[in-house]
């Protein structure tokens, strides 16, 4: 039980990506150039008097270790702090074993590349039972998260179709120029309506409405009314029961089964899957209806992502509905944590702001607005939001279960079915990858000749065939959204907030609410 509460702790992202923990260790790996071979000991099983190497060669976290730092020291919401703090430790590669479940936690960008060069062809992240078992108890279909083997792979052909080639993504641009346009707006109005005539007052919760918005203008080809005055109250239903099903995820995994019918917390997580599905299935079932009329009528059916899901693809509409809600809780606060982060660094560097700040307006000049292929022309723009990725890796552990084959990594052998964790966030902080970790440098990722760090240093979507299969949207959202933002604005931090701590919860969010001043360029700048 006690492992169960400490495993569970980190189990609970939208992305559910969490797997297994931390613990000590000190992997002999060898490091090697960026770009040249993997050395022998990486490929090799080392031996030690002859015995090859085994995850029992590596230190361990002992249950009790883990409870009191995750409990007593407070990081059961810094779970990206303890990575750095237990590499510190144990060194890069380490176990977390109690009972029957044996994580080994990989901390180096050397290890990373080797394990993920070994991904399966079906890679999988694990035990997706939280997820499955309200689909199983109403018969709706899995997703791309839940999905696994063969039949994952034959969904992600299907959905990666119109959504992750960035070709793809351009089609959308109309569509998410419209929400951004209504994002500008609310910030218009809430600065105007703000003490000061400038602040905005709680960011976060005002991109978590532009990303739900801009998600479901794209998956439902409909507009839901997020960046209204008034939400309408079938949205906010909907925003309630996603923010429901997230937060008595916890109480889920944490308590024992015989638990749910005695206490209220099940009830309330199993409400907030069905406010979920019930909006998501009215949306699909409209435009299914939509669709059926044009081909009764004989008319060309015309649309984008949604549309093509249920009119060329054989997917059943119950696999429509499990996919496209899986779609949309991956992809909401995700890119709405992204963009307050990167809007928060950029608060606080107006160097960096106004570098930003002059390639947009060469590439867009005067009162025009910035299209998806206008975002090819900004590479600092680019690098700006790759770099905030670095430093707040909204997804900062990740898993991956070796199902068909023993593995060697960093010289020691492990049988099929174990389990590893990807420390992200203490890869992206390794200051031999990235000189200055703390500090915000976009110019890292600019191709001007120099040598740029190991690609593997910072994969916030992943890699891989099981990477993000959101990447294009998310990156079109947050690239037309900053460009327009930034053309208009200089925008500086709140004295009164400080500075921002980043908290483990959903992904990596604010410890705090962040307002930031959004001065307009013209007038205002000039006045000061
Ligand atoms: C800044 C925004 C985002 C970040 C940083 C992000 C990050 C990630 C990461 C790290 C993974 C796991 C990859 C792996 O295991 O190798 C993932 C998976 C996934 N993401 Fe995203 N994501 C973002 C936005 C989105 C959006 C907008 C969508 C939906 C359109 C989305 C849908 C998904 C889905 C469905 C998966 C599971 C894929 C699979 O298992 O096959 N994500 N994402």
């Amino acid at each position: 039980m006690a492992f169960r509460l400490a495993q569970n702790a980190v189990q609970r992202s939208s992305h559910c990506l969490l797997v297994g923990l931390n613990a000590p260790a000190l992997a002999m790996v060898r490091t090697r150039r960026a770009g040249g071979t993997l050395s022998s000991s990486l490929t090799q099983p080392s031996t030690s008097q002859g015995k090859i190497r085994t995850s029992d060669d590596l230190p361990r976290i002992k249950t009790r270790e883990m409870l009191y730092r995750m409990f007593i020291k407070g990081y059961y919401n810094r779970l990206h702090e303890l990575q750095l703090y237990e590499k510190q430790l144990y060194g890069p590669m380490y176990t977390v074993g109690t009972g029957n479940f044996n994580a080994i936690a990989l901390s180096s960008v050397e290890l990373l590349e080797e394990l993920l060069r070994k991904d399966e062809k079906f890679p999988s992240r694990g035990d997706m039972s939280l997820w499955t078992e309200y689909r199983d108890l109403r018969g709706i279909g899995y997703g791309p998260f839940t999905e696994e083997g063969e039949k994952w792979y034959k969904l992600r052909t299907v959905l990666n179709k119109r959504m992750l080639h960035p070709k793809d993504s351009v089609k959308y641009g109309d569509v998410v120029n419209k929400v951004v346009g209504d994002l500008i707006k609310r910030i218009y109005h809430l600065r105007q309506t703000s003490p000061t005539g400038d602040l905005v007052t709680n960011l976060s919760n005002e991109l978590y409405r532009f990303s739900l918005e801009g998600i479901s203008s794209i998956l439902f080809e409909t507009r839901i009314g997020c960046l209204q005055e008034e939400i309408p109250v079938e949205t906010q239903d909907f925003i309630d029961s996603i923010a429901r099903m997230f937060s008595y995820s916890m109480h889920v995994v944490m308590l024992p089964k015989w638990s749910r019918n005695l206490l209220p917390f099940y009830g309330r997580y199993i409400s907030g899957w069905e406010g979920i599905f019930k909006f998501s299935r009215k949306l699909i079932d409209m435009k299914m209806e939509a669709i059926q009329k044009r081909v009764d009528t004989d008319q060309e059916v015309d649309g984008e992502y949604l549309t093509y899901l249920l009119s060329n693809t054989n997917m059943t509409i119950s696999e429509v509905y499990g996919s496209v809600a899986e779609l949309l809780l991956a992809g909401v606060d995700t890119t709405s944590n992204t963009m307050m982060w990167t809007m928060y660094l950029l608060s606080r560097d107006l160097a960096v702001q106004d570098i930003l700040y002059q390639e947009v307006s060469r590439c867009i000049p005067e009162d025009n607005i910035p299209s998806a292929q206008d975002v090819h022309r900004m590479p600092y723009l680019k690098a700006v939001v790759k770099e905030a990725l670095r430093l707040y890796p909204v997804v900062p552990m990740n898993g991956r279960l070796m199902v068909e084959n023993d593995v060697i990594i960093g010289g020691h052998s492990f049988p099929k079915k174990t389990t590893f964790t990807m420390c992200h966030y203490a890869i992206s902080q390794d200051e031999k990858t990235f000189p200055e970790p703390s500090k915000f440098k976009p110019e890292r990722w600019i191709r001007d000749g120099r040598a740029r760090p190991n690609p593997f240093g910072s994969i916030p979507f992943g890699f891989g065939v099981r990477g993000c299969v959101g990447r294009r949207i998310a990156e079109l959202e947050m690239y037309l959204a900053l460009s327009q933002i930034i053309k208009l604005f200089e925008i500086r931090p709140d004295p009164r907030v400080g500075e921002v701590k980043a908290l483990n919860r959903t992904v990596l969010v604010a410890d705090r609410q962040v307002n930031l001043h959004f001065l307009e360029r013209t007038e205002e700048i000039a006045a000061l």
